[in-house]
């Protein structure tokens, strides 16, 4: 498949996956009159989407001034105007994953259970091979003993190595995989973690415990640190973000299930929630490989509204 053909794949899946979100965010857009009610109309769409009432105000007063300043005058003309302030607000979000720096490079992935982490690290190692990088992971879940069981089953049919132990210590398990991985000289080792919650403040310390253990096995290590967030759980990302950047020190975001929901506009009052916001590496918008991409603010803010791509034309 071509680049642009892939590419084009991607967005029109991204659309469809965003589909719910659209409605909710932009069904007030039926071609009527711009007027102070439409605004009104809109700022409440906004906050329903889950963007949150401090981004979705901040995008109102930016939208006012556009129409003033370039006299919009069509509902049309406003959608554009709406794309490109959601994609400016997005666009410092935008970040891609360093393997040059660090061999390998250790990434831990932590979040809520359920959120999709240990299907997001499958996807993300076979991408990572894909691009003919050596991949080992770290079944350092070792809370849910199907986790692990999840894991190595994926990594054997898929020929990646799965570090895991009978009875393990998740910071063992971790620890012995960057060790492992710096023998054999893999580029790149992927640390699953178990499922937790902000309020458990154990499992929230001991993640802390997990991070730092890794810093022995490996200067530096964990390189990445990054919180997977499922898209449904809209607003409340907002507040697990905080709380596994407190306990972990984050680096980044990956937002999955954004398929299955209307909140999808969290992405943009995550972006807006910190002076410098967390890189948002990938989304996913559905079960399949193909379906994590790496996070572009201009498609995602488009696609959001519901607008093609390039110039903003409508679909
Ligand atoms: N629709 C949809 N489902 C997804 C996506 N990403 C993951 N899932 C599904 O979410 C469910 C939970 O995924 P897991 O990877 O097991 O979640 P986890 O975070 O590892 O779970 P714990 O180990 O319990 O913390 C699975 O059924 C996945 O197939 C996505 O982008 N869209």
């Amino acid at each position: 498949m071509s680049e642009t053909k892939e590419k084009t794949g991607w967005f029109a899946r991204l659309k469809q996956g965003l589909r719910k979100t659209q409605v909710n965010l932009v069904g007030i857009f039926t071609g009527g009159v711009v007027d102070e009610a439409f605004l009104e109309d809109l700022e409440f769409q906004m906050i329903s989407a889950d963007i949150g009432v401090e981004t979705s105000a901040l995008i109102l007063e930016r939208l006012r001034e556009r129409i003033k300043l370039k006299g919009l005058k069509t509902q049309d003309e406003v959608k554009v105007a709406l794309k490109e302030i959601i994609a400016d607000i997005l666009r410092p979000c935008e970040a891609s994953l360093n393997f040059d720096e660090h061999k390998p490079l250790v990434i831990m992935m932590c979040g809520v259970n359920g959120a999709g982490k240990t299907t997001t690290i499958g996807k993300l190692a076979k991408h990572f091979a894909q691009l003919n990088k050596k991949v080992l992971l770290a079944a350092a879940d070792t809370f849910r003993a199907a986790a692990k069981e999840q894991l190595a089953v994926w990594g054997d049919r898929n020929q990646i190595e799965v570090i895991s132990q009978e009875k393990g210590d998740p910071a063992s398990v971790a620890y012995d995989a960057i060790s492992s991985g710096r023998k054999k000289g893999m580029d790149i080792v992927m640390v699953d973690t178990a499922g937790r919650l902000p309020t458990q403040t154990n499992l929230m310390n001991e993640l802390a415990r997990i991070r730092k253990v890794q810093g022995k096995a490996m200067e530096g290590a964990p390189h990445e640190v990054i919180l997977v967030l499922d898209g449904t759980n809209g607003q409340n990302a907002l507040m697990q973000a905080k709380a596994f950047d407190e306990a972990a020190g984050l680096t980044g975001l990956i937002i999955t299930k954004l398929d299955g929901t209307a909140k999808g506009g969290v992405l943009v009052a995550l972006a807006n929630s910190r002076e410098k916001p967390l890189p948002i590496y990938y989304i996913g918008v559905g079960e399949t490989i193909d379906d994590l991409q790496p996070f572009k603010a201009d498609e995602f803010a488009a696609a959001l509204v519901g607008l093609d791509q390039i110039g903003g034309k409508k679909e």
